[in-house]
């Protein structure tokens, strides 16, 4: 159903656009596609959030994730896919996956789907955490085979792609000192750009309308907490394998500085935009301290 909003109705939506639009503008924002969020649909809706908050003067950043595409691409070639903690082991033959399904496939895509919406100005730019050095990590525990925890992110060189107008899209597989590449957490990995970004905000799209309660339902959402309080609902029984990774890092990322962390619906088309330019607030934020 196609919603036909008066001319006043619209201008009054865009005006109540404009204290946001002031207060985000020359800011960092940094968008954290979870896989369970990519769908043709949807992602072309992001695609024209982002490049709004583009033209805007928002500094946006797109960094995605991919692990149901991994799995079934592993399913594929008849391997199961095996979780411990939540992050991927990672042997040899699944890293190749990794990349090829990651780098290969998803930011490609992406790439295409916001230059499809860019007129006559494509702007975005895939970029791997193995390219320049932008992702690099040391191994994690080696029961976990090719997966590295982030020590260093090479910032600049995402300011500097803003500053020439130019939107990164990023793919979460970074690079030890030698070269040899390794899996990262992609919402971990999303924390430590926006950190050494200094960005304003940490923004995570994914399969629910934020954190809830009972996971299982969605009246329960939980709108807004501090990072103590998210520490303790870690502890909780209610809060499930996908989430876990996400809820450190929205906590890890206020505390090492960015000003909001968000989790919201990716399935809602245009959640980017109406979290960040309208009064209304949507899913899971999470500040260092109460200020509400
Ligand atoms: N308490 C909770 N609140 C919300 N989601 C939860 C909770 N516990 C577990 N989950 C699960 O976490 C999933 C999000 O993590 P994940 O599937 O890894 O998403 P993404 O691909 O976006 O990183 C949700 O789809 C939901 O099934
Ligand atoms: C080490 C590790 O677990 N890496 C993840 C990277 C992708 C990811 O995090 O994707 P989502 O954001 O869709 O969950 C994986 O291989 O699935």
């Amino acid at each position: 159903m196609k919603i036909v909003l008066l001319p006043s109705e619209i201008a009054t939506v865009l005006v109540e656009a404009l204290p946001y639009i002031r207060e985000f503008a020359g800011k960092s924002v940094v968008v954290k596609l979870g896989g369970a969020a990519i769908d043709r649909e949807s992602d072309l809706a992001l695609a024209q959030d982002v490049l709004l908050l583009r033209s805007v003067g928002v500094r946006c950043v797109l960094v995605h994730g991919g692990g149901p595409q991994v799995d079934a691409m592993l399913r594929r070639v008849g391997k199961e896919p095996e979780f411990r903690d939540g992050l991927r082991v990672t042997d040899a033959e699944t890293l190749e996956i990794v990349r090829m399904v990651l780098v290969g496939k998803i930011n490609r895509d992406l790439v295409a789907t916001i230059n499809s919406q860019a007129g006559s100005e494509p702007v975005a730019v895939g970029v791997s955490g193995e390219d320049a050095g932008l992702l690099t990590v040391t191994p994690a525990d080696s029961a976990f085979g090719f997966v590295g925890n982030v020590t260093d992110v090479r910032a600049e060189l995402i300011h500097r792609l803003l500053d020439d107008g130019l939107t990164p899209v990023i793919s979460t597989v970074g690079a030890d000192a030698s070269g040899q590449p390794y899996n990262v957490n992609a919402d971990e990995a999303a924390r430590a750009i926006a950190v050494a970004m200094h960005a304003e905000k940490i923004v995570y799209l994914t399969a629910v309308p934020g954190l809830l309660e009972e996971a299982n339902d969605e009246r329960t959402l939980i709108p807004r907490l501090t990072s103590a309080e998210l520490r303790e609902r870690l502890k909780s029984a209610s809060v499930g394998k996908g989430m876990i990774p996400k809820l450190k890092a929205c906590a890890d990322a206020v505390d090492q500085g960015v000003n909001f962390a968000h989790i919201i619906d990716g399935r809602v088309h245009h959640s980017l935009l109406i979290e960040l330019l309208t009064d209304h607030g949507v899913g899971t934020m999470v500040r260092k301290e109460k200020s509400w």
